[in-house]
C-alpha cells in the first residue's frame, strides 16, 4: 500500500478514513496475508497528523478527527496481516506512530529520514497510546528520553535504540520488505495473529476503555488558544523554512 497525500502524506481526516478503508478490503480478501506500507513520495513517508485539521476548525471537527485517527490505529495495530513499513522517508509524529503499530520496520538509509515522536517540538504532548506504543518497542527509559526531548533518529540511531528493526540503502528496501514479508508469512497464520493479539491486547484494552475520555481531552487541549498559537507558529516556521 502506497502513502499518497501530497505533498507530504500528512494524516488528514480524508486520508485516515481512506486507510481504514483499505486496510478492510484487504482484510477481507482471503488471498491477501501480507502488506507492505511505503510511500509514494521517497523523501517522505509521513509529516504525521495534518495540522490543518488540528487548527481554527471547530469541537465537533476536532472530535470526529480524533475519533478517525483512534480507528486508524486501532484497525492497523490489531491488523490480522503481517504489515511491513518499508519507510521510504521522513517519518515524524503520526508518521513514526504508524510505523511503529506494524509489525516489522525498514528504514531507508538516509540522513534526512528522521523518525520519532516529536510532538514536544511543537509544545504538544503525545497521548498515552501514542507512548504506550513507543515503550512496547523501545522500552520504558529510551520513550522517557525520546518522548520529552521530541527526538527525531537519523538512520543509525534509530536502528541502535530500536525504534527501527533494519537500516537498508535505499535501492535496496522493497527487495528486503519483500523478503522480510516471506519470512513472516512462513508461519502458520492462525498461529501467528494469535500471538500478535496476545501481545498487543493490554495496550488495545488501555485505548478501548477510554477512547471517549481520550477524545475529549484532545477536544479541550486542542481548543485551547495557547496550543492553537504554538501550532499556528510550528505551521508559519515550516512555510518560512522555504523562504
Ligand atoms: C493539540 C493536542 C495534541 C495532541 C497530540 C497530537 C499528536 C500529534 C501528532 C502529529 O503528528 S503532529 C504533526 C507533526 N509533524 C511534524 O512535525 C512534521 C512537520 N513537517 C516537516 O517536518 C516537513 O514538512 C517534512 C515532513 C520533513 C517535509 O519537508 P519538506 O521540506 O519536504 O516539505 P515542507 O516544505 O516542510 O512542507 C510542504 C508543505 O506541507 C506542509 N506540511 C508539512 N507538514 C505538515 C503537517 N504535518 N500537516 C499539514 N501540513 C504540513 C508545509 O507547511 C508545506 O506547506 P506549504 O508551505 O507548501 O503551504
Amino acid at each position: 500500500m502506497k502513502l499518497k497525500n501530497p505533498p507530504v502524506n500528512s494524516l488528514s481526516l480524508e486520508m485516515l478514513t481512506e486507510l481504514v478503508i483499505n486496510l478492510e478490503k484487504l482484510e477481507n480478501d482471503k488471498a491477501v496475508r501480507g502488506l507492505v506500507l511505503t510511500s509514494e513520495y521517497p523523501g517522505i513517508f509521513s509529516a504525521g497528523l495534518d495540522l490543518m485539521e488540528m487548527c481554527g476548525r471547530n469541537p465537533a471537527h476536532y472530535a470526529e478527527y480524533w475519533k478517525a485517527l483512534q480507528e486508524f490505529w486501532l484497525k492497523l495495530y490489531q491488523s490480522s496481516l503481517v504489515v511491513v513499513a518499508a519507510i521510504n522517508g521522513a517519518s515524524p509524529a503520526g508518521g513514526c506512530l504508524m510505523s511503529l503499530i506494524c509489525d516489522y520496520r525498514i528504514l531507508a538509509d538516509n540522513p534526512k529520514y528522521t523518525i520519532g515522536l516529536n510532538e514536544t517540538l511543537l509544545g504538544i504532548v503525545a497521548p498515552f497510546w501514542f507512548k504506550d506504543t513507543m515503550v512496547n518497542t523501545i522500552g520504558h527509559r529510551a520513550s522517557e528520553r525520546a518522548l520529552q526531548l521530541g527526538l527525531l533518529f537519523p538512520p543509525a540511531e534509530a536502528l541502535q535504540v530500536g525504534l527501527v528493526d533494519q537500516v537498508v540503502p535505499e535501492d535496496k528496501l522493497q527487495s528486503t520488505a519483500l523478503s522480510v514479508m516471506a519470512q513472516w508469512l512462513a508461519i502458520p497464520d492462525h498461529a501467528r495473529q494469535l500471538t500478535k493479539t496476545m501481545m498487543r491486547k493490554p495496550t488495545v484494552d488501555h485505548l478501548v476503555k477510554q477512547r471517549d475520555a481520550d477524545i475529549q481531552n484532545f477536544v479541550s487541549f486542542v481548543s485551547r488558544d495557547s496550543i492553537q498559537k504554538s501550532l499556528q507558529m510550528y505551521l508559519q516556521k515550516l512555510r518560512q523554512k522555504k523562504s
